[in-house]
């Protein structure tokens, strides 16, 4: 099967994979860092050996070209390998993207166009494509995080705010990585003992009431009946929601008009202070679920603050979501925190067995990396560990459309 090129753009770094979408092989991977910054990393992964090298690396274009040369030094070379196509993650799709499209220059003018509605994310993408588009000769294809959240019922998608001005300015909930919360919740429809749940009751798989949780350095909650997404947690960007790794989620939006009158910031200021130095990071110091857990377990008072408020407000929305979809029948953990924290899951349940949600223990701290049920055997509803692959299904997504 050929193969597809996966670029994921984020703010300050560049991920990407070599994918056979078929199989779903990765033949190689990598991350550019700190772009812009003053020190750049990139670690290039091929046949389990690890190639880095330290040197500063200016925008996002530099590090597409500096991937491209690793490729051919480390190989496998993209001339010999002969990519079909390049997938790109892109950020906001706005209203103008509701499912991947092959990118041609009006694409590119109007991810550029959605820049006021993602500054932190979009920008890249741009950048990401456009200097890939000059490299790499091959379709193009952007995949939209927005796109699985783009028929959330209009009550769950609308501020409650004048509506000439929200509809003017585009202000609605889009909801962002859509990519992981449709591979998830479809890998949980799938799974056996999901499928095995429904027949015993007599159920259609479109009554199914799930909750997925991507728990990564962004954070986001949806709740999907069947295979449609009614609720989610990021809104006109993905600042809305869930404590994260530096980013605040909910807050009462007057805080910012008090930090802009009172204590002088700017619009800009207040800006990064709610995504770059906010969340996890602004309460305890540390944005990585691994330092703050280290932290908690020393009894630093601030990580266990930070901690507890994370998990108060992942409670909270899976409550809320389970009276959204009228009840739940499976809550799934994924992404980097969601995957790996044991007792991040069980923190979360914790409190919430008024809902019938428990983890086993000894499932739960299991190392396992596969789709698993971590609940107690015969419990319902189900409690499950999913592990995303966006890239896998970007490539997916990619060769859907370039080679159907
Ligand atoms: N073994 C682990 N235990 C706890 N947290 C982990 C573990 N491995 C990764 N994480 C956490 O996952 C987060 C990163 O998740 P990831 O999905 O890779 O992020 P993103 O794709 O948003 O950059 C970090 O907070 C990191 O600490
Ligand atoms: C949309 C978003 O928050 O993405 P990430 O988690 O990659 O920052
Ligand atoms: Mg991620």
């Amino acid at each position: 099967m050929p193969t597809v090129l996966v670029l994921n753009s984020g703010s300050s770094s560049l991920k990407y994979q070599l994918v056979d979408p078929g199989s779903g092989e990765v033949l190689a991977g990598g991350v550019v860092e700190r772009i812009g910054e003053g020190t750049g990393r990139v670690a290039h992964e091929v046949a389990g050996e690890e190639v880095s090298r330290e040197q500063p690396v200016a925008d996002h274009g530099a590090a597409l070209r500096l991937v491209l040369d690793l490729f051919e030094e480390a190989g496998p070379s993209l001339r010999e390998a002969g990519i079909a196509a390049v997938g790109h993650r892109v950020v906001h799709g706005g209203t103008s993207f509701t499912a991947p499209v092959v990118v041609d220059d009006d694409v590119v003018e109007a991810v550029r166009g959605l820049v006021p509605l993602a500054p932190l994310h979009n920008p890249a993408n741009v950048t990401g494509i456009e200097v890939a588009r000059e490299l790499l000769d091959v379709p193009h294809v952007a995949v939209f995080d927005t796109a699985f959240f783009t028929d959330l019922p209009p009550a769950a998608a609308t501020y409650a705010i004048d509506a000439g001005t929200a509809a003017e300015h585009g202000v609605r909930r889009y909801g962002f990585h859509g990519t992981s919360h449709q591979f998830v919740s479809s890998a949980v429809a799938e799974h056996p003992a999901v499928t095995a749940m429904l027949a015993a009751a007599g159920r259609e798989p479109g009554t199914l009431r799930q909750v997925v949780l991507h728990l990564g350095n962004g954070a986001s909650a949806s709740a999907v009946l069947g295979e449609r997404a009614v609720e989610t947690s990021m809104g006109l960007t993905p600042l809305e929601g869930l404590v994260m790794g530096t980013r605040s989620g909910d807050l009462d939006p007057g805080i910012i008009f008090h930090l802009v009158r009172s204590a002088h910031l700017s619009v800009d200021d207040v800006d990064t202070l709610l995504n770059k130095r906010s969340g996890l990071l602004g309460l305890s110091g540390v944005n990585d679920m691994r330092e703050l857990t280290r932290l908690v377990g020393d009894g630093d008072p601030d990580a266990r603050l930070a901690l507890d408020v994370y998990l108060h407000r992942l409670r909270k929305y899976v409550g809320a979501y389970a009276a959204v979809l009228g009840g739940i029948d499976v809550l799934a953990f994924t992404a980097g925190v969601g995957e790996n924290a044991a007792h991040v899951r069980a923190g979360v349940v914790e409190g919430l067995e008024f809902l019938g949600l428990a983890v086993d223990r000894e499932r739960n701290e299991a190392g396992s990396r596969a789709s698993r049920v971590i609940s107690p055997a015969a419990g319902t509803p189900l409690v499950m560990v999913v592990p995303t692959n966006e890239e896998l299904a970007i490539a997916r997504q990619t060769i859907a459309l370039v080679a159907p």
